[in-house]
């Protein structure tokens, strides 16, 4: 895994956002969940949400996926103004959500988990019959893609570690062609070879030209894998900064307290004005 991603920038300025948010609101009943989001999300670009408990990630991740519709603002996709009805709407719009209670089928085989339902078949109907070869060299193939090697794709899903269950949700995203990828990092502390596998799988969806959202509660894990850091504070953008504004210990300190983000992230605004323009 690489630790310093060349320069986003250059890479991706000019290009369309492949989701963008426009003053976007949500409300919980009276209460705003997320106040006038403004994002841009773009191809080849790892987007890190951070934010204490509360200040909107999770909302943020619903609106995104199609489970929860803005209440004001807009959703764009590739350009097009866009109301998801459903999360089926958003994964057939090509955003893919890897959620934090990933889901598998624990008795299936692995690449049954992978193709859930889109098993490849050979030959016509009436013979058409499931191709078992070309279904589990395409999980295995499509896992290598994402840094999971050696793995037996007959084993139940229960056998997968649950860093591997991540890899196969962003194998199966990128397989099945998403612009968009969606992460909800787990609550619990991940331990170093999940975060590495993890880490692996976010770059190989960067490096294929996903915009990458991932929602941490880690700032330096954050600082290692993202080009754009999006704080969030009682659902309002606190700061969108990349790697060049902050180094890993800035990020940790504006995510020491919800208070002191917002200071802090006013401060740094004060010393860059320029970062409040974003
Ligand atoms: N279903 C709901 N009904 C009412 N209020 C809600 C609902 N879901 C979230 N909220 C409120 O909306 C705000 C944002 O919540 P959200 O879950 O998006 O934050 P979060 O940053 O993801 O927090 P956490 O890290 O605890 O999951 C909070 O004030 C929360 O209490």
């Amino acid at each position: 895994m690489s630790a310093t991603p060349p320069a986003v920038e250059e890479r991706v300025e000019g290009a369309t956002p492949v989701i963008e948010l426009r003053g976007v609101t949500v409300r919980h009943g009276s209460v705003p969940a997320l106040s006038r989001v403004t994002v841009a999300l773009l191809p080849g670009q790892i987007t890190c949400v951070l934010g204490e408990n509360g200040s909107g990630k999770s909302t943020l991740v619903q609106v995104l996926s199609g489970l929860r519709r803005h209440d004001e603002g807009e959703l764009l996709v590739g350009g097009a103004p866009t109301r998801f009805r459903s999360p089926r709407q958003a994964r057939e719009a090509g955003i893919a959500t890897v959620w934090q209670d990933l889901a598998v089928a624990p008795l299936l085989a692995v690449w049954r988990n992978f193709f859930l339902g889109a098993e490849p078949t050979r030959g016509v109907w009436p013979f058409r019959r499931l191709d078992l070869d070309g279904a589990r060299e395409t999980t295995m193939r499509a896992m290598a893609r994402v840094g999971v090697t050696g793995l037996d794709p007959d084993q139940p899903a229960s056998a997968l570690q649950a860093g591997e269950r991540q890899s196969l949700a962003v194998a199966r995203a990128l397989h099945f062609g998403a612009r968009a990828l969606v992460i909800d990092e787990p609550v619990t502390p991940m331990t170093v070879a999940r975060q590495t596998l993890f880490g692996q799988a976010v770059l190989a969806a960067r490096a294929r030209g996903l915009a990458v959202v991932v929602v941490t509660n880690n700032p330096r894990y954050a600082h290692l894998i993202g080009d754009r850091f999006l704080l969030l504070a009682h659902g309002q953008i606190a700061g969108n900064l990349t790697r060049d504004d902050v180094d890993s210990d800035v990020l940790t300190a504006l995510m020491a307290g919800g208070d002191q983000l917002t200071t802090l992230t006013d401060a740094l605004t004060a010393l860059h004005p320029e970062l409040g323009e974003r």
